[in-house]
């Protein structure tokens, strides 16, 4: 941007960014986001909720506005910082202030009152976006509110139907994943400060009960999900998970933009976690990673094929297919070194394999980032056979990470690896593997060619070299972000 053109000011509301405060992919990109936008004039604060392990991390917050009354709580707002951007955090204790994870206790289960909490988030949000919130005595509005999931997504129905005395800012809705869609009963309608008309289908009505992801989609100016093809799938019934409909009506309202990776963090030539630093022209020493890996899974020293997996172990994520896989992947010559956490019945079938395949097969269950980018640099292949994944961010670190990745021919995964089939390999654009159809056939014939490949050790690392060439970076995204909101405000 030129000298003396005023930035664009962005409010991005979402339940989760790092480096505070993770439970998935969200997390990331919304961490990211200020700064892939600064670069294009846009100035972005982050609004997130006040968890007790987010206010223990924030460095000397100061309380800008207080409200007495936020959904019948009384709540602060904090100023402080997200990296070197700036940060509003909701502190509202009744809300937020509670043992357990973002969205449910420590067993595990959803807060009941997730409704409310996330509404009040959005109220929140709404209030500062349109300025009704004054802080210090001067309206803070922003230009755009840009709210993340259906934790978020009530900022935009607030805008639309209660903006109090603030202004209704344009806003965007960006759905990460629309199998998450924030769905209660009609009763609670009453406590959410809306007006009576806002109960309708063309409202925040959805099949008889309160749909907080439907109530933003319908009443945001523009929709955007994460990747192109998950744009198109998510009007359809295999993939809308009953969105389909409005997604289709809202027509060219709704935009796929790629996530991007922030190469500050995943970046193999300057990553703090590894035992071995390395770049495309150094690539031999990725094997002091492998083995290093091999050492921390206690797994077999071997040169054939280390396969990762690092997700949710869940049935979007395909990690059921994954466990009936890997008699077959150890046959081939493969090993496996899974970490994850999630569906109950998952777990135990991954666990069972390890037990079966000693030295073979190794599961950790738990949430560990350090790890999870070892396994990226000591990895040959990441495992990837989602049923359905919006963008999906694991295939990007192991293309930046040399890690081939193998994955489901579906949304954001689509979009991201090119299969190394005999064109692409001819061509020299080859940067993983892809398969069509999520079963336990496929998935075998993946791992088989994928086997084939690595045996083939000149090809393999030609297509190592073309993933990690590959720029996934925010640099496009960032901008095509800025061109939406822009248009957003012409
Ligand atoms: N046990 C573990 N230990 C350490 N790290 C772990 C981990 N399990 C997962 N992770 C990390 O969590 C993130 C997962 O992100 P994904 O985008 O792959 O999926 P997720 O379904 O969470 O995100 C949703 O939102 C994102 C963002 O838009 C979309 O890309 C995606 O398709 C959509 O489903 C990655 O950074 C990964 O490394």
């Amino acid at each position: 941007m030129s000298a003396g053109v005023p930035a664009l000011t962005v409010l991005s509301v979402a339940s989760e960014a790092v480096p505070l405060v993770k439970t998935g992919g969200l997390a990331d990109v919304v961490g990211a986001l200020p700064g892939a936008l600064a670069a294009h004039g846009v100035a972005v604060t982050t609004l997130l909720p006040g968890y007790p392990s987010l206010l223990v991390q924030l460095e000397k917050p100061r309380a800008v506005h207080e409200w007495d009354n936020l959904l019948g709580e009384s709540a602060r707002l904090l100023a402080a910082k997200l990296g070197d951007h700036p940060l509003y955090v909701l502190d509202c204790p009744a809300l937020f202030v509670r043992d357990g994870l973002p969205y449910a206790d420590t067993a595990g289960k959803d807060w009941a009152d997730n409704w409310r909490r996330f509404s009040a988030l959005g109220r929140a949000a709404a209030d500062i976006a349109g300025g009704a919130v004054r802080v210090r005595g001067k309206a803070q509005g922003f230009d755009l509110l840009h709210a993340h999931d259906w934790q978020a997504a009530m900022a935009a129905a607030y805008l639309r139907y209660a903006p109090f005395e603030g202004q209704a800012v344009p806003s965007v809705v960006t759905v990460h994943n629309i199998a998450f869609q924030g769905q209660f009963g009609a009763e609670i309608f009453g406590a959410l400060g809306l007006p009576p008309w806002a109960w309708d289908m063309y409202g925040v009505e959805y099949y008889g009960g309160f749909g907080m992801l439907k109530a933003g989609l319908y009443c945001a100016d523009a929709i955007t999900t994460v990747s192109p093809t998950y744009a198109r799938e998510i009007r359809t019934e295999a993939f809308g998970m009953g969105l389909e409909g409005l997604i289709a009506a809202r027509g060219s309202a709704v935009h796929g933009i790629l996530n991007g990776i922030d190469a500050a963090v995943w970046n193999p030539a300057a990553d703090p976690s590894l035992a071995q630093p390395y770049t495309l022209r150094t690539l031999g020493k990725r094997a002091v990673n492998k083995r290093a890996l091999e050492a921390e899974f206690g797994l077999a020293e071997d040169d054939g094929p280390l396969f990762v997996a690092i997700t949710r172990l869940t049935w979007q994520k395909g990690m059921d297919v994954l466990a009936e896989a890997v008699d077959d992947l150890v046959a081939e010559g493969g090993r496996l070194a899974v970490l994850g956490s999630g569906d109950a019945a998952i777990e135990q079938g991954l666990q069972t394999a390890a037990l079966r395949h000693p030295g073979r097969v190794a599961v950790r269950i738990g949430y560990d980032e350090p790890l999870s980018h070892r396994m990226q640099a000591g990895g040959d292949a990441i495992l990837i056979p989602s049923r359905f994944e919006p963008c999906g961010l694991t295939q990007l670190y192991g293309l930046a990470y040399g890690c081939l990745p193998v994955v489901a021919r579906t949304g954001g995964l689509a979009d991201t690896v090119i299969d190394a089939n005999p064109a692409a390999l001819a061509t020299g654009v080859a940067t993983g593997v892809q398969f069509d159809g999520v079963d336990l056939d496929n998935l075998r014939a993946a791992i088989s060619r994928t086997v084939a490949l690595y045996r083939a050790p000149e090809e393999w690392k030609k297509v190592q070299k073309n993933a990690m060439k590959a720029d996934f970076s925010w640099g496009a995204s960032g901008a095509a972000y800025a061109r939406l909101y822009r248009s957003l405000l012409a």
